[in-house]
């Protein structure tokens, strides 16, 4: 017998919908901006062959979702290429009991981080632009991101049009005729350009890890909001005059400090965290203008999907 609860990524899987996550992760977005969140920059160590091991420490102080966790997680890129191909990103969370620092449980966290990192693109669109149109909504790339932000976008918002962009054109395709399978529509569509894709568009999802800037402040309609979740020092989905021409929102300050002097270089004004933005600090961008989240993931937004995920296994059979 473990001296802890072990929770898989298939029970993660059937315990988790999209109103509690949502929730969760806007306390702990809130949580920078109201002194309820405890973490450091994210720590990297590069292994050989470039693959990458991320660890992210964390103690979020809220009633419903509070948390002492810490999550390890490995970027092995070349995962993809295996037969049968295995995610690039592999991720656990040990979850502590708060008074004793003992642990108390292990969650497998794939379906954790992919979850939580398009529920909190959910929150900063609504806060970000919020009363503003949500007719169209524009995916570039149909990877594991791209995949659950169509979705999560799709529950939270109902767009008419959800369109998706990809580099091997054939992911795209068939994504979309899978999600419009599976959640009984027709409003996926896929796209052949970037520009064809982002054209006139409201939101704007970009999880493509490109090198190449993919994404150019003419395509990008007046007004739009744009959640950039891609992590790479090496690079941007979005050019640089897009950045400048933006007001440019973050997750979280340390981790801009320590993650996105790349983006800063670019000459982006970082105005505000999203959680500023939802306790009331910074106002949200006005009519007109063209926001981003610039996400990067933070250690308190694993402590309150790991407290939901507990929580939730102890009530659901
Ligand atoms: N902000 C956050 O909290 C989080 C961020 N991430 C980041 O999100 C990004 C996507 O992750 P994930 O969906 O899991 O990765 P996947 O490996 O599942 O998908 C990667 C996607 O990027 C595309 N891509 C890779 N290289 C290029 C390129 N040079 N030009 C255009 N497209 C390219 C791939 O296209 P193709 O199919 O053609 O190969 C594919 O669509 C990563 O940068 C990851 O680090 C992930 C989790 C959390
Ligand atoms: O989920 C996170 O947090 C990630 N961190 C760095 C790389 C991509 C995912």
């Amino acid at each position: 017998m473990l001296p802890y609860k072990f929770i898989s990524e298939s029970r993660v899987g059937e315990l988790l919908e999209w109103e509690p996550v949502v929730d969760a992760v806007e306390h702990a977005l809130k949580s920078v901006s109201t002194g309820c969140a405890f973490q450091s920059p994210r720590v990297k160590i590069v292994l050989p062959e470039s693959n990458l091991l991320y660890s992210t420490p964390g103690y979020l102080k809220d009633d419903k979702y509070g948390a002492l966790a810490s999550r390890v997680m490995t970027k092995f890129p070349s995962n993809r290429r295996l037969q049968p191909p295995r995610s690039a990103l592999n991720a656990n969370i040990s979850l502590m009991d708060e008074s004793t620092g003992v642990v108390k449980a292990i969650i497998q966290g794939n379906e954790l981080t992919d979850w939580r990192t398009a529920a909190v693109s959910v929150v900063a669109t609504k806060h970000l632009h919020k009363e503003k149109p949500k007719e169209i909504l524009a995916i570039i790339g149909a990877g594991i991101q791209g995949r659950i932000h169509a979705i999560a976008f799709q529950t939270c918002f109902k767009f008419r049009e959800v369109r998706i962009w990809n580099r091997t054109g054939k992911r795209a395709v068939d994504l979309a005729r899978k999600l419009n399978h599976e959640l009984k529509t027709d409003a996926f569509v896929s796209c052949e350009t970037v520009s064809d894709c982002v054209k006139n568009a409201d939101v704007i999802v970009t999880a493509a890890m490109a090198k190449e800037m993919l994404v150019k402040h003419e395509m990008v309609k007046k007004g739009a909001h744009i959640n950039a979740i891609s992590v790479n020092p090496s690079g941007t989905d979005l050019d640089e005059e897009t950045y400048r021409i933006s007001k440019v929102f973050c997750d979280h300050w340390t981790g801009v400090e320590h993650e996105l002097q790349h983006i800063i270089a670019f000459g982006a004004k970082f105005v505000g965290q999203v959680g500023d933005v939802i306790a009331g600090s910074v106002q949200a961008p006005g009519a007109g203008e063209t926001s981003i989240f610039q996400s990067l993931g933070m250690a308190v937004e694993d402590c309150a999907l790991a407290r939901l995920i507990y929580d939730l296994d102890q009530i659901v059979k």
